[in-house]
């Protein structure tokens, strides 16, 4: 079954708690929350506090997307604020390994993510340590980008690793993901599909979710 997990940027902040019970009630199953530095990305976000604040409003998980540089920093506020996923970038993590047995550590699922230019290479070392792998298919910063079609054969390559080692890690895609470009991301692997602009930039919410998965 593939998971649809709406990404907040796309939200409008003055009504945060509103716009996170609407794609709940249209049938979402993740909460994505993209948290920005000004430094890795070139884009300031939202930290710790806004996910203390989104946590009693909704019963879906909370998937932190830390795009900061140096996250070990913040791990453990994101923790007691109440994330459920927390993802790092591999480009901003001087000892993966080591990051990912912290998050670990507090009972927090851990994920990679890859930026477009990354190779997957890079986190093959540490496949048997995480629970989701995130390939972006924008590069990050801003919501409402173009999909990158050159990252579909790296989301097959993932799931290739995967299955080979019979592991149990979920796949999920980030980045200009709608009812046209979900499916390739799904024929190739992947299970979570993060949607931004292609949710909430629609009125009907319902609708702009059933859009998705009605192409897969
Ligand atoms: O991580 C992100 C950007 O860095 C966002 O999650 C992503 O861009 C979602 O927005 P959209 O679906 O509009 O592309
Ligand atoms: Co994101």
């Amino acid at each position: 079954m593939v998971k649809i997990a709406p990404s907040i940027l796309s939200a409008n902040f003055s009504k945060l708690a509103d716009e996170i019970k609407d794609v709940e009630k249209a049938g979402a199953d993740y909460i994505h929350i993209d948290v920005m530095d000004g430094h890795f990305v070139p884009n300031i976000t939202m930290g710790p506090l806004v996910v203390e604040a989104i946590r009693p409003i909704t019963k879906l998980p909370l998937d932190v997307h830390l795009m900061i540089e140096n996250p070990d920093q913040f791990i453990e506020s994101f923790v007691k604020a109440g994330a459920d996923y927390i993802t790092v970038h591999v480009e901003a993590c001087k000892h993966l390994h080591r990051t990912i047995q912290y998050i670990r550590s507090f009972g927090v699922k851990a994920g990679v993510v890859l930026n477009p230019a990354t190779p997957v290479e890079m986190i093959k070392h540490v496949l048997k340590d995480i629970d989701m792998v995130l390939l972006m298919t924008v590069n990050p910063g801003f919501g409402g980008q173009r999909f990158i079609m050159s990252v579909l054969p790296k989301i097959k390559q993932v799931k290739e690793l995967i299955d080979q080692e019979g592991l149990n890690i979920e796949i999920e895609v980030d980045g200009g993901i709608n009812p046209e470009t979900a499916k390739l991301c799904t024929d190739a692997g992947a299970n979570v599909l993060v949607a931004g602009s292609a949710i909430y930039n629609h009125e009907d919410r319902k609708k702009a979710i059933n859009e998705i998965r009605k192409t897969l």
